[in-house]
């Protein structure tokens, strides 16, 4: 961690984990020497999951061990009006991520518990709490402390229609399909409650002996806040799930499932739970007890299986993958995250993530991966309705008009309501896995019933809140932007839903706050919201998305890869309603494949557009607030920085041989000192950057070539979740030509 000290203007720049960190390394040295010529210190806070775990273990750890909780510091800062912090995307941990990460951390000598997944005792009780404080979406609803704005910039727009990625041609006979319950669902089952009067609410379970237990007490709400309740039966999603199997079988179609389960950390795991179960469901009933005794989890993946075959007998293991090949004779066949190493979409749950995955479906042809390493048509299984439905319509719509031609579609960005963990982000602590039949109830402190329903053993509950003063930012930001662009701006909101029409009241009322003389503002269903919204893309016409989390989480990846071919190049701005602001890069996440790469062959294909357009962002944020001159200078010439990089194309290349993430860096750094130079508003900054701007344009070959002078050797990190930074420093700073000019730089 580095850390100013006194009244210095400071940037947080944090340190997640996977590609994005591997980044870091190259990009923040830069980074530092370039804002330290404005006085502006840029300071590190570790909030990767490694980071996280040892924050939750002082009192196991020896004094050289113990790490700060840089988590918990940053959430608290994000509601300063200071907080200027530029967030990478950081692992959301799936339980198997959890324990790889634990039993990493335990090999390089740090006296970590174990993760005991069925608990025994309080001390284990103890010990699972706190490993759970940093599972899934542990770090997004703490630093979220405002609404969502995430956006193409002009000149990324401008750079994706000069230079249209691929996109996968549709076929109109296409068997691709999005397939959901009926029935049974968190959609079928909300219920939603605006509260008058601050104060506590609890969650009781009665059961069918008449018997009651308390899930949950002490909830806060405030006045004027939305809860909601939802449900989904465990019975109908088995049922559900059986009858897909059977049909993508029937349809000769790959059988693919898509979730959130990093995100939605209680119900999704649960839910793919039940999809493993079912899929596997002969071979895992024959050998039922062998299987428990391993501590087999179907929550964590067939994965979790073949990882614990080695403890079992060798012939009973024998038989249980002989059991699997033959069941796969039966069963459709699975859609793969990895066809060459037999990685199959229910092997691990973080493997699947539906932002990410029904939008590459979709831009590959709506086709999947099969065992055999080709694409096929698959049947996405999105259970609850609340959004399948929106994939569905983009399908329908590619099978219609072919795909989107990124050279001249409009663009979709979104304004999205998550700050003060509203909606799913603040389900986290609410949601259950029901043990016994009855009846669940929200009660207000009077013991008045809010919210009831009736649910059966398994089934998975859960409350979400979302408080007024989100609300009212959301639509203000959403007119704002609206303005801004001169935009129309479509609110994605479901009148069958009872929370969306507690949100449509709101925003029909906030929205009488402000001028929108001249505005076209819409409220519609998501379905229809996405068919209004495809038809404008193809006519090369905008329309703001205004949505709730989810929905905020969905599209920010879809829109971003139809037209920009990932969402890494997003501007993906949070300003946070104490006046801070919090920076986010790109729309993607911390890209595992491209750690594999990286350590097989020293090339890294991370693009960190969005660490530069957030930086851009940042030091304009950091300019105003405390009006630091240089820093606006700075902010400037990295826009045009930016522009120049879009133009050359000096996007990592993807292929070995050209220049990778590095080579990106060296180009910006390049761009950046070039238009420092060029200013003509601060002469200071103008002179020391005309030499730098000089030696790296004279160095310009020698320097590419040392970077890619390196690739096509593996490369050994010191480990993947808490790697040796002295070893990730040397491998991601290669050239000696470069480093010598920015350390100069930095004095
Ligand atoms: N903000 C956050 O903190 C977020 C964190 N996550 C976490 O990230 C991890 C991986 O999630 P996953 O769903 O696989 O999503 P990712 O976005 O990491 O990966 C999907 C694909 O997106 C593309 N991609 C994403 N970012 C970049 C980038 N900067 N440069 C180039 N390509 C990029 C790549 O696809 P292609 O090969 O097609 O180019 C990548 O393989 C999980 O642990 C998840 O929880 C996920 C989302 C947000
Ligand atoms: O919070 C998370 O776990 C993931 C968030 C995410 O995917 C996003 O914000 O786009
Ligand atoms: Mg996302």
């Amino acid at each position: 961690m580095t850390q100013s000290t006194g009244n210095t203007p400071r940037i947080i720049y944090t340190l997640t984990d996977e590609a994005p960190l591997l980044a870091t390394q190259s990009l923040l040295p830069i980074i530092e020497a370039f804002a330290g010529t404005a006085g502006v210190a840029v300071e590190t806070r570790d909030i990767s999951l490694a980071g996280r775990i040892l924050a939750q273990f002082p009192d196991v750890l020896a004094d050289d061990q113990k790490v700060g909780d840089h988590l918990a510091e940053l959430g608290a800062l994000a509601t300063k009006p200071e907080a200027n912090i530029i967030k990478l995307p950081n692992i959301s941990a799936s339980v198997p991520q959890l324990k790889a990460a634990i039993k990493e951390l335990q090999a390089q000598g740090y006296p970590l518990p174990d993760y005991p997944e069925e608990p025994k005792g309080e001390q284990e009780s103890e010990i699972k709490a706190r490993y759970d404080r940093t599972k899934g979406s542990a770090v997004n609803p703490v630093l979220r402390e405002g609404n969502s704005d995430r956006r193409a910039p002009a000149s990324v727009k401008n750079y994706a229609r000069k230079h249209p990625h691929r996109m996968g041609k549709w076929s109109p006979d296409s068997k691709s399909h999005v397939a959901h319950m009926d029935a049974g669902d968190f959609y079928g089952s909300e219920q939603s409650v605006v509260i008058q009067q601050a104060g506590t609410v609890k969650v009781r379970l009665t059961g069918s002996d008449g018997r009651s237990n308390m899930l949950k007490t002490g909830v806060k709400v405030t006045e004027g806040e939305v809860i909601d309740a939802t449900c989904m039966s465990a019975k109908a999603l088995a049922a559900f799930i059986r009858a897909q199997i059977d049909d993508a079988r029937a349809q000769d179609v790959l059988f693919s499932l898509h979730l959130k389960a990093t995100m939605m950390k209680v119900s999704d795991p649960i839910i793919f739970g039940v999809a493993v179960s079912e899929f596997y469901g002969p071979v895992l009933d024959k050998h039922a007890a062998v299987l428990a005794e391993a501590g087999f989890d179907p929550n964590n993946g067939i994965g979790d299986l073949y990882a614990r075959l080695p403890s079992l007998d060798e012939s009973v293991a024998t038989e249980i993958k002989a059991d699997i090949d033959a069941l796969y004779g039966e069963r459709p066949q699975l859609a793969m995250v990895n066809s060459d190493k037999g990685i199959t979409n229910l092997h691990v749950p973080s493997d699947i993530i539906v932002d990410a995955s029904m939008p590459a479906m979709i831009r590959d042809s709506g086709r999947m991966w099969n065992p055999a390493g080709e694409l096929q048509d698959a049947k996405a299984v999105i259970p609850d309705r609340n959004y399948a439905g929106i994939y569905q319509a983009v399908i329908d719509d590619c099978r219609a008009h072919g795909a989107f031609d990124p050279a001249t579609m409009g663009s979709v960005p979104n304004v999205g309501l998550m700050a003060q963990k509203a909606e799913e982000y603040g389900s986290h602590d609410k949601t259950f896995k029901i043990p016994a039949d009855g009846v669940v109830e929200v009660l207000d402190e009077a013991g008045a019933v809010l919210m009831k329903h009736e649910v059966e053993a398994g089934d998975i509950w859960r409350m979400c809140q979302t408080k007024d003063a989100p609300i009212r930012d959301w639509v203000k930001l959403a007119v704002t932007r609206a303005r801004l662009s001169n935009t129309p701006a479509v609110f994605w909101l479901d009148p069958q839903r009872a929370h969306d029409r507690n949100l449509a009241a709101k925003v029909e009322a906030y929205l009488k706050d402000h001028d929108t003389s001249g505005l076209e503002i819409h409220v519609m269903a998501p379905v229809e919201a996405m068919k209004f919204s495809l038809e404008r893309i193809r006519a090369g016409k905008d329309t703001i998305s205004v949505t709730g989390n989810v929905l905020r989480d969905y599209l920010t990846d879809l829109f971003p890869i139809m037209e920009l071919g990932t969402s890494a190049k997003m501007l993906s701005v949070v300003p946070l309603m104490a006046g801070g602001g919090l920076f986010e890069t790109g729309a993607g996440g911390s890209a595992p494949k491209h750690v594999q790469q990286f350590e097989q062959d020293d090339y890294l294909r991370w693009d960190s557009l969005g660490e530069f357009l957030a930086l851009a962002a940042s030091l304009e944020h950091l300019a105003e607030t405390t009006g630091n001159a240089r820093a606006k200078v700075l902010a400037d010439a990295l826009d045009v920085a930016n522009g120049q990089f879009l133009d050359s194309d000096k996007s990592p290349t993807r292929k070995l041989g050209g220049i990778d993430n590095r080579g990106s860096h060296f180009y910006l750094a390049m761009y950046w000192a070039q238009a420092l130079a060029a200013q003509d508003d601060d002469a200071e900054l103008k002179a020391t950057f005309a030499p730098v701007a000089q030696a790296l344009a004279d160095n310009e070959a020698k320097i590419v070539e040392e970077l890619i002078a390196v690739q096509g050797q593996p490369v050994d990190m010191g480990g993947y979740y808490h790697p040796d930074f002295g070893k990730l420093a040397a491998a991601m700073r290669p050239s000696s030509t470069l480093n010598a000019v920015i350390d100069s730089l930095a004095g």
